[in-house]
């Protein structure tokens, strides 16, 4: 049995865009933990926090999480997923999972090129950079608390591909 890989990190890390690629080099499925949720509610994630806030759709996010993970299956996550201690116990249980880690100065510059506010509604109100560096702060010790593997983030995406993949090839010789 392949263990599902949840990929978890910062948004704009490229969970979505590496778990593609990702799991189109290694023969598995991919899923995204916001589209099945996004597609399931019928709603943006905007539109699911300013209507029933924030608590909510932690709730629906630990509901899609249970519902997508299944063997050989590539899961990337939304980017507050480790915020539940519940989440993190679960994906280690389940899985592998692996810590996307790149700089505030790179995440930021991706997000200010593609913000797509439907799917990251401001978490703080502040302007990018400054929300990008208080949300990590407070959230990377639970990345690294969840992940088995840390890879860096901040290179193209093949290549943290071949990263996660030769971590992944070192944990199972080993
Ligand atoms: N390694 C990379 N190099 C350059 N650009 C990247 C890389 N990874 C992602 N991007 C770009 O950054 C943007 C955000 O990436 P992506 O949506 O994959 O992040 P995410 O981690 O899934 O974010 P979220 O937590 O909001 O779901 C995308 O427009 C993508 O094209
Ligand atoms: O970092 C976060 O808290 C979030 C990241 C996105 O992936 C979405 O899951 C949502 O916008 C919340
Ligand atoms: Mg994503």
């Amino acid at each position: 049995m392949t263990l599902p890989i949840f990929l978890v990190g910062a948004r704009g890390c490229g969970k979505t865009t590496v778990g593609r690629a990702l799991a189109l080099a290694q023969g598995c499925q991919f899923i995204d933990t916001d589209f099945w949720l996004q597609e399931t509610a019928q709603q943006t994630i905007a539109d699911i926090v300013a209507h029933d806030g924030w608590e909510a759709f932690r709730a629906r996010e630990t509901d899609a999480l249970k519902a997508v993970t299944a063997p050989a299956r590539v899961i990337a996550t939304g980017g507050g997923i480790i915020l539940s201690e519940y989440n993190r116990h679960f994906m280690r249980e389940k899985g592998i999972v692996v810590y996307l880690c790149a700089p505030v100065a790179v995440l930021a510059d991706r997000l200010e090129a593609f913000p797509e506010e439907g799917q990251r509604p401001t978490l703080t109100g502040k302007p990018i950079s400054e929300e990008v560096s208080e949300v990590l702060a407070l959230r990377d010790a639970l990345y690294r608390e969840a992940a088995h593997h840390v890879v860096n983030a901040a290179q193209l995406p093949d290549q943290v591909v071949s990263d996660i993949e030769a971590a992944l090839q070192l944990a199972r010789a080993s």
